[in-house]
């Protein structure tokens, strides 16, 4: 199972710059296996296209490495965060795709304006709040993972598997590193298209329930809250 893991996320990390959503080393992949409590992450600052297998890090999730000789990613607390608070996802990618990221510097959510955003995300792709100072400077990493679970006090993680990080960018999720990587894919385009929305009409509303409604559930089922992605 953990050489399979650590497959999957040598690929999906492989697979971001192949998408246009990283530049150099920004952003990071990892994989979580729910039955050993192992996950794979992205070494920090090695170039994706030297990137191999035997350079990718395995930690437990109180940050135990198990595996690997490299630094692991510096969002490794992060992503432990959501792993621990996160029930059922077994992916998270974290990039500075440009459009999404824009959104994450101006502290604005994504609305849910039509149905490409509708099949993924059940609503808006919420933005957190600032973090403070105080978390900012204090002695524990996760200041951001605290952030994105507060932010889904009222929403389903896997009803909306995005998140955009206030003054810094997106991080997306999913059962597995390749679903990950597909919402990280779609939120960039959804971020662009939403922005070019606003352009054309500033005025538009957000898209009707009922149509929201149809393509979520069509595609996740019962699996999601009815109404507008609360
Ligand atoms: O968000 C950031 C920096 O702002 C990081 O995600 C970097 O973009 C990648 O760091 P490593 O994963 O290489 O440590």
């Amino acid at each position: 199972m953990l050489e399979s893991l650590k497959e999957q996320v040598l690929e999906a990390n492989l697979a971001l710059p192949k998408y246009g959503l990283v530049t150099f080393t920004w952003g990071n992949v990892s994989g979580y296996d729910k039955e050993s409590g192992l996950m794979v992450i992205k070494p920090s600052g090695v170039p994706y296209e030297e990137l191999k297998v035997s350079d990718l890090v395995v930690l437990d999730l109180d940050g135990n490495i198990v595996e690997g000789d490299l630094k692991p990613s510096s969002d490794t607390p992060t992503h432990r965060y959501l792993y621990r608070n996160f029930e059922g996802i077994g992916g998270i990618v974290h990039t500075h795709s440009p459009w999404a990221t824009s959104w994450a510097q101006a502290g604005k959510g994504i609305p849910a304006l039509g149905t490409t955003q509708a099949d993924y995300f059940y609503g808006t792709i919420p933005c957190t709040r600032r973090m403070t100072e105080k978390e900012v400077k204090g002695e524990y990493e996760w200041e951001t993972g605290k952030v994105i679970v507060e932010t889904f006090q009222d929403k389903d993680p896997l009803a909306i598997p995005s998140v955009l990080v206030h003054s810094h960018a997106p991080f997306n999720w999913g059962k597995d590193p390749n679903e990950a990587v597909h919402n990280a894919v779609v939120v960039e385009e959804v971020a662009k298209m939403a922005l070019h929305t606003y352009q054309l009409n500033p005025n538009i509303a957000d898209m009707d329930s009922y149509l929201l409604d149809k393509h979520y559930l069509r595609k996740h089922g019962a699996n999601a809250y009815y109404g507008q992605g609360k």
